[in-house]
């Protein structure tokens, strides 16, 4: 199959190119903003119709949530008019299309894990954007796969993880919230879900969750990667309104995996099992 995988340089997408060697029978192709600048449709179309991909991963994305309130117009045109542009076009020439959305499409007032099914109702600018993203594609008439994932890090881009080594190393005290609870996601166990997807026998259209196992608040989260890391960085644990910022975030956004796990057999590996192994390749 013929792969184009949007967001190169971001988290995702170098996760997916370090697979590229493992699926020699995929001629996975690459573009970054340089080659293929979201904001633009013009170019989007004309890199499609001169690669004409089977299969579009569409891992690119305007990801800087608290900037997006301020900077709507540029968000949405990422976020939302790329997507519906990538989707009108595999519409047109019977392509796949994978694309990758967000918890943050919820409000957070749920207390059970988030299934396909719930409503969204996003809190702000960038949750807003990426849902009229997944409506865009799926009017499209586009054959798709939509994956919300959460909390995404890697050791490739900027994530809470690398932030939180940061500050730990700078400073004998930090505050993390602790009324957020979710679970992380390690960019390269979503890029072997998204490779297990598109070698999947059938490609089975509709929304999926995916993330790591486990339920944790982000206060968990650096506590563990202190812990980990044998750091002595006091972590105080938080309310929302003590750290603000521009943008709000759900309070609740543990993903329900079932649907992912019973229709691709995905793996989905434990959040602590997986932030061991991002450590290690970060020393
Ligand atoms: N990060 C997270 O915590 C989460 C991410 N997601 C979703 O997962 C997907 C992958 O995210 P992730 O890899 O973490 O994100 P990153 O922010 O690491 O990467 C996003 C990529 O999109 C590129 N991009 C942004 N604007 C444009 C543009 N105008 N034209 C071309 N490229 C552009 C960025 O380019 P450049 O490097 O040049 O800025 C970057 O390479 C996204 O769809 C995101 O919404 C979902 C849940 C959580
Ligand atoms: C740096 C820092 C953050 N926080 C809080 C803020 C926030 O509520 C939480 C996580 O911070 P971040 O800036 O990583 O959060 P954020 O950028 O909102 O992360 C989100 O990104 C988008 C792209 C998604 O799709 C989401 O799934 C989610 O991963 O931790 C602290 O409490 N203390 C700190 O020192
Ligand atoms: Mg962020």
């Amino acid at each position: 199959m013929k792969i184009l995988i949007t967001g190169r340089q971001g988290q995702l997408g170098s996760e997916l190119h370090d697979l590229k060697e493992s699926y020699p029978q995929h001629q996975m192709v690459f573009v970054d903003r340089e080659e293929m600048d979201l904001s633009n449709p013009e170019q989007i179309l004309e890199v499609l119709n001169t690669e004409k991909p089977e299969i579009i991963v569409s891992a690119g994305a305007y990801t800087a949530v608290d900037k997006a309130e301020s900077d709507q117009e540029l968000c949405n045109a990422v976020n939302h008019i790329a997507v519906q542009t990538i989707g009108e076009w595999a519409a047109a020439h019977q392509a796949k299309v994978i694309h990758i959305s967000t918890d943050y499409v919820f409000d957070g007032n749920s207390e059970t894990p988030l299934k396909e099914t719930d409503t969204p109702d996003p809190i702000n600018v960038y949750g807003q954007t990426k849902l009229q993203g997944e409506q865009a594609l799926q009017a499209s008439g586009a054959n798709n796969v939509i994956i919300r994932t959460a909390w995404v890090y890697s050791v490739y881009g900027a994530n809470f993880v690398k932030t939180m080594l940061r500050l730990m190393n700078e400073r004998e005290e930090i505050g993390v919230v602790a009324d957020q609870v979710g679970t992380p996601t390690y960019a390269r166990d979503l890029a072997q879900a998204i490779m297990t997807i598109v070698e999947a026998p059938v490609f089975v259209q509709g929304v999926y969750h995916y993330s790591n196992e486990g339920k944790i608040s982000w206060h968990e989260f650096a506590t563990a990667i202190k812990e980990i890391k044998g750091l002595h960085t006091k972590i105080n644990a938080i309310g929302s309104d003590a750290f603000p910022t521009p943008a709000k975030r759900p309070h609740f956004s543990l993903l329900d995996k079932s649907k992912i796990k019973e229709v691709y057999q995905v793996a989905v590996p434990h959040w602590k099992t997986s932030l061991e192994e991002m450590l290690l390749k970060m020393r």
